[in-house]
This record gives structure tokens, sequence and C-alpha cells, in this order.
């Protein structure tokens, strides 16, 4: 039928034993062997995998509009409210009306801007946190996720939020382990009965009740305040969205219901808050086993007045900083295997056939060190985005295949600018006011870099680091609160 190549699978399962929890090294060992395109049955379900910037192209530029929908997934269906979030609606009208919402309205460079005071002050939190832990070692990846939970939280939902004495982040992490499991029903659908006695169907449902209920509360706290005083600048997402749906309903246009803004509002969570976490997480990692890179990057941020506000956009500065974070992302991207596609309509890729309703997963992990594109691929070297080594000139706007951290074309990630002034400004922060090693008695730990793999990919051991504060000549007092 002139498929890609396959390897011989079992009956049944499929190819499903040739895969790890990190399936993008699973897949590089195997392309290794099979080439840069291959099949491997699921299960039931056909998927082909990607490994090449040429192939990456030409399914998400060439063939763009092919594979612009995802693979149906029952989890998603049922936390995603019917799949009315953003990342897995199918592609037609509903998708394009809300993912408008998050470009033009949530995710925009206005309101990217407009949240600086809630960064701002949730970054004076941590960094009080930080210097309250004196000479004691502190568990910077803890820290972190206080930060972006935070931020999240404040910059969606308006205000702190913890749902009948729960707290967020460990809801959160509740939904990433149902939204990352394997349930026989997707993949096997005859033994779809195995995910009621393992109980997993029953998980699932109590995960959506519980955010349910939290995100009635956030909705109704909304509607009540609503025509007051909140100045549009203040509005967070919750205040657009019902913004927008009241636009909708007096237009008589596209009507995003109640169960469409709460599906949004997860996506928002889950798509924002572990992917910034991750890499900051592995930015700071990278830097504390590269101290030349890392009194670099410190040096560049002290020597700037931090009371001096910058309005260029992330992408147009070309600082050392930002070729750290780039670097990071290249190494570490949170999705290694971006979000899947399938393809709409019975179409092709180098040649070979590709059936309709076909998974499509791109392995940007390995594009992102394959050494036709990269000199030294394994080096953590962020000079490399500014000079000779091969990244000069690349950005994350998806127009370079070979460094697609952010995915490309019209399903990619909206949350470009968001992602990449919150990590800039955390960084930023911890950079400048402490001097950051690895607390003696974890270095080992801290400068592993194994990983570990839930929704995203994140570093296996947490950051136990000891931070001196940084005091000499500095223009500006530390932020505090
Ligand atoms: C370092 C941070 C982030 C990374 C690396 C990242 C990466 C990605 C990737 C790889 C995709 C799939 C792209 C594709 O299929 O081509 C994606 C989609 C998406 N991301 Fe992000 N993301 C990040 C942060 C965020 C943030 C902060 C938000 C929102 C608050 C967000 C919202 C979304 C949404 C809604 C989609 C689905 C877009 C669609 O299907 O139309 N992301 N992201």
């Amino acid at each position: 039928q002139n498929l890609p190549p396959s390897p011989p699978s079992f009956p049944v399962i499929g190819h499903l034993q040739l895969l790890s929890p990190l399936l993008h090294r699973s897949i590089h060992h195997l392309s290794k062997d099979h080439g840069p395109i291959f099949l491997l049955r699921l299960g039931s379900v056909p998927a082909i995998f990607l490994s090449s910037a040429e192939l990456a192209k030409e399914a998400i530029k060439t063939r763009e509009i092919d594979f612009a929908t995802r693979p149906p997934s029952s989890v998603v269906d049922r936390l995603g409210y019917g799949t009315q979030d953003v990342a897995f609606a199918p592609y037609g009208p509903y998708w394009r009306r809300a993912r408008s919402a998050c470009v033009l309205h949530l995710l925009s460079p206005r309101r990217v801007r407009a949240f600086g005071s809630v960064r701002e002050e949730e970054v004076a939190l941590l960094l009080s946190a930080v210097r309250a832990a004196g000479p004691s070692p502190v568990n910077l990846s803890a820290m972190l996720i206080g930060v972006t939970n935070d931020i999240i939280c404040r910059v969606a939902l308006g205000r702190k939020y913890r749902p009948r004495g729960r707290d967020l982040g460990e809801m959160l992490k509740e939904m990433g382990a149902c939204l990352h499991a394997f349930p026989m029903k997707d993949f096997v659908p005859w033994l779809g009965w195995v995910d009621r006695i393992t109980g997993f169907n029953a998980r699932v449902e109590r995960c959506f009740e519980m955010f349910d209920e939290f995100l009635e509360e956030v909705l109704e706290d909304h509607l009540v305040g609503r025509g007051s005083d909140r100045a549009a600048e203040n509005a967070d997402f919750v205040d657009v969205l019902l913004s927008l749906k009241e636009q909708d309903e007096k237009d008589g246009g596209f009507d995003l219901g109640r169960d469409s803004l709460k599906a949004i509002i997860v996506d928002m969570f889950v798509a924002g808050t572990d992917t910034i976490l991750n890499t900051l997480e592995w930015t700071m990692a990278e830097l504390v086993r590269h101290p030349v890179a890392m009194r670099r990057a410190t040096e560049e941020v002290r020597r700037r007045r931090p009371d001096v506000k910058e309005e260029k956009s992330v992408d147009q500065t070309t600082d050392y900083l930002n070729a750290v974070v780039k670097e990071t992302l290249r190494l570490h991207p949170p999705f290694p295997m971006l979000v899947p596609r399938a393809a709409r309509r019975d179409t092709e890729l180098s040649g070979y056939k590709v059936p309709a309703n076909t998974t499509v997963f791109i392995n940007a992990w390995a594009i992102a060190r394959d050494p036709e594109y990269w000199k030294r691929p394994e080096e953590f070297w962020p000079e490399r985005f500014l000079d000779d080594g091969c990244g000069g000139g690349v950005d994350y706007r998806g127009q370079c295949f070979h460094f697609i951290p952010f995915g490309a074309g019209r399903r990619s990630c909206p949350g470009i600018e968001f992602s990449l002034v919150t990590i800039t400004c955390v960084m930023e922060n911890l950079l400048r006011w402490f001097d950051w090693e690895p607390a003696e008695e974890r270095k080992e730990d801290v400068l592993d870099m194994t990983e570990c793999r839930d929704i995203n990919v994140h570093k296996k051991f947490p950051l136990i680091l000891t931070a001196k504060p940084w005091i000499e000549d500095s223009y500006a007092p530390m932020p505090q609160l």
C-alpha cells in the first residue's frame, strides 16, 4: 500500500512493547534502524513518527491543512468538556473561534505586558522566600512550582485559589497524571472494560468533578463581580472570556458556552504551568552545571538597571540570557514530541501514503540534536544562538524547522510571548540577586540530568541549591512585598 516502513508487530498490542515512557528517546533509537519516517501501531491506532526537519516542514507547512487536527482522546474529551478546549479541539470553526480568543485576547502581547505587576509581585515573593532560607539550601524546584502556579492562577483567575482547601498544584498534577495515562479504550477498544476494572474511569471522573466544582466557583465569583470597577487592564482571563461570551451573545455570533469557557481555562493551566516550570528548572540546572555560562548570564543581568523597564519583545533581543533559554529549549523541550497531529484525510508524506485519521508525532527533540543542523549538538552551548554555531538567526516562530520547541503553523503554541516574558523575568531576578551553587550534600542529584515524564518531560531530581545574596554595587534594593 506504500505505507511508511514498519517493523514487525504483535497482534493486539502492535508495537507498544517498543515504546518507553520517554517516547522521544525510544523513537530516536528506532529511527536509527528505520529512518526518519516510520509507522507503528499503538494497539489498533496507526501512528507515523517523523524525525527530520524536512519531514516536519512537509507535515506542518507544505501539507499544513492535512495535518491541522489532533487525534481523539477519551480523557481529553471528558476533562475538556467534550474537547472544547483549544489544544485538542478538532480543526474547524469551533477551534478557530477558541484559538482566536486565546491569540487576540488572552495571550496577546498587550495583555502579556498588562500582567507585568503580577509577575513582579510573585517574583518578589519568591526572592523573599529564597532570602529567608539564609545559608541553608533551598529546594528551588519546589519554589518554582509555587511561583509558576501562582502567576498563572492570578493571570487566569484574578487571585490565588485553594478550592475546598485543596492545593491547586496537586489538582493539576492529578489532571496531568490522567492526561498522561494510557487508556485501554483508546488503543485497544475491545479491552476498554479494563479501564473500569483498574479504576481508571472512576479516577478520570473524580478529577473532572473536582475541577468542575472549582471552575463553577471561579465563574460564579466573576459573574457576581461583573459590571463593577474592574478596569480592562486588570481583567483576568475569566473576565476576558466572559466579555467575549457577552459580545458573542449580543452579535448573535459564535457562542462560547459555559463549558467552553471552563475547557479553555483548564487548557491555560495545563498548557501553561508545567511548560514554564520545566523550562525554568532545566535552565537553572544547565547553568549550575556550566559555571562559565552562569557567570556570563549573571554579569549580563547585573549590568542592566533593574528599575529601567525594556519594552522590547523578548524575541527581538539578542542577549545572552535569551540564548541560554533557547539552548535550554533546544536540549529540553517540554513537549519533545510536540502535541500529536492527525491526518484529516488521505494524504502523503515523503512519497508514502498516510491514510486519514493516522496520528502523526514529530520528534522535535531529536531534530534539535540533528548534527546536520547543529555543531556539537549534545553540548550546552548558548553562544551558538549568538554567532556561528548554526543557531544564529534562529527564532521561535516556527520558520526554522530544526528548532520548533513551540511547534509551528496554525496549531503552534499561542503562549510563546507569555512564556518567554515570564521565564526571562524569573531568571533575571534569580541571577541578579543571588549567586547559585548546588548544595554540597545533594550535588550529585542536582547535576544529574536524568529525565522523568508526566505530561511534560522534567528533571528527575530536584534542584537543591544554596543562594548567596548579591549586594555589591546593586543599583536598587531587591524588590519586596
Ligand atoms: C515554555 C513554554 C511552552 C512550550 C515549550 C509550549 C509548547 C507547545 C507546543 C509544542 C504545542 C503544540 C504545537 C504544535 O502542534 O505545533 C503547544 C500548543 C499550545 N500551547 Fe504551548 N507551550 C508553552 C507554554 C504555553 C503557555 C504559557 C500557554 C498558555 C497560557 C500555552 C498554550 C498552548 C495552547 C492553547 C496550545 C494549543 C494550540 C492549538 O492547538 O491551536 N502554551 N505548546
